[in-house]
């Protein structure tokens, strides 16, 4: 049976977390390794889970560490976890695959996200319920962005007033995220990106700066520094 939060509530949340870590040296898949004396993935699912719209959650782990999250996630919340696949959006069909039946607005977590506010989580639900196929939150982009060629030369600067950096949450009308997926042929790293090639409506939405996704070791020094500092503490 697959495990649920809240019954009433509308949002499942597939949070891919079978991913290596490259960038982040060698070590444990990213999702396991510790901040703040925990793993990621603990951080990431008690956030989601803290969300009131949510009613199930399924985690896509790596092959040899489903059992080890299972248990590491049992006392957080009740979760359905899966094997995760080589990409992450082979990684999110099989977590899709495992939602039950109820909620129809899904959203995609990265586990790598572990600090994003689970306000951020009922706001991309939200905008979902307003109407649009597809709601991503992201950020303006803050840098300059030089377009270069192969050997570093500038051929130009970008207008970055139309840029977003784009986070997780994203979250889909069910039966958009299912087609999606359906007709997907190559690989992409976000699933609004499915939804694009297939025509369908993506609305951007205010982001977090908390929702940074952990990718190199400065970005787990700073996700360290703003839990033990108190700054990232308003979520559970
Ligand atoms: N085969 C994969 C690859 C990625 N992910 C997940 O997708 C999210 C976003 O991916 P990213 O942060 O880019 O993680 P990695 O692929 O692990 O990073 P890297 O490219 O550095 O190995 C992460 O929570 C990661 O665990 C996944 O579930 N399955
Ligand atoms: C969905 C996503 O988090 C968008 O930023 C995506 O997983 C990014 O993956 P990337 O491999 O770091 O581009």
């Amino acid at each position: 049976m697959t495990a649920q939060l809240n019954p009433r509530g509308d949002v499942a949340v597939l949070v891919p977390a079978a991913g290596a870590g490259v960038r982040l040296g060698p070590g444990r898949p990213k999702a396991l390794r510790f901040l703040a004396g925990e793993p990621l993935l603990a951080h990431a699912v008690r956030r989601v889970a803290a969300a009131p719209s949510v009613h199930s959650i399924v985690v896509a782990a790596p092959v040899a560490e489903a059992a080890a999250v299972a248990e590491l996630l049992a006392p957080i919340a009740p979760v359905t976890v899966v094997v995760g696949g080589a990409t992450r959006q082979e990684s999110v069909a099989a977590a899709l695959a495992a939602v039950p039946a109820g909620p129809e607005i899904i959203l995609v977590h990265d586990a790598a996200r572990a600090l994003t506010p689970s306000t951020l989580v009922e706001s991309v639900a939200a905008a979902v319920r307003a109407g649009d196929d597809a709601v991503i939150p992201v950020l303006p982009v803050v840098d300059t962005i030089k377009e270069v060629a192969a050997d570093e030369l500038v051929l130009g600067t970008v207008d970055r007033s139309a840029l977003r950096a784009v986070q997780t949450p994203q979250g889909f009308r069910r039966v958009v995220l299912a087609a999606a997926h359906a007709a997907a042929v190559d690989p992409l790293t976000d699933d609004a990106g499915l939804v694009e090639k297939q025509g369908g409506s993506v609305r951007c939405v205010p982001g977090s700066e908390y929702a940074l996704k952990i990718t190199r070791p400065f970005d787990l020094a700073l996700a360290e520094h703003l839990l033990l500092t108190g700054a990232a503490t308003d979520t559970p």
